[in-house]
């Protein structure tokens, strides 16, 4: 299915008292083309492996397909992965109608926090807290297949 997200950057940690989940993630890519990544993901107690397409031009909407699998089924994916396993909590933060899902990544990525909502419509209106920070929606460098290869404390 197609799905419309905008990202952007956080900028302090207040998202946190709000938060209604606080959720580990680590995972891997078995192809890190931003036009058909491979995604193995354990979330919590649940493995997922995930395909992305290409974005359209402005960035905000992505083919994207995904299947739950066993967490044994990931570790062993995980191990064919590319190097740059990525470490990160998310944190879900209920706002107005929607909610943000905000990454709080490690390692190599530490100091590196975004924050993801999902949209019905392209030109639907949501709120935006003061910890959001600018606008990063499209730019490839902040996906995670680009984290994995080029983390943020290489920039
Ligand atoms: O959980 P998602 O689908 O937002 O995926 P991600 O791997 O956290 O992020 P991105 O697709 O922005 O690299």
């Amino acid at each position: 299915m197609i799905e419309i997200e905008r990202k952007f950057l956080v900028k302090s940690d207040d998202y946190k008292s709000v938060a209604s989940s606080k959720t580990r993630i680590v995972q891997g890519f078995l192809n890190t083309d931003p036009n058909r990544t491979v995604r193995v993901r354990i979330k919590g107690e649940l493995g997922f492996i995930t395909v992305k397409g290409k974005s359209n031009t402005s960035g905000t909407s992505r083919f994207e397909w995904e299947k739950e699998i066993s967490v044994e089924d990931a570790e062993n994916l995980l191990k064919l992965c590319e190097k740059g396993i990525l470490d990160k909590y998310r944190y879900e933060v209920p706002i107005g109608n929607h909610v943000y899902e905000v990454d709080e990544f490690y390692d190599e990525n530490e100091g590196l926090t975004v924050a993801e909502i999902e949209l019905n419509h392209e030109n639907e209106s949501f709120d935006k807290p003061a910890w959001l920070g600018i606008e990063v929606t499209g730019e490839v460098k902040y996906y995670n297949s680009q984290l994995s290869k080029t983390p943020f404390n290489l920039w």
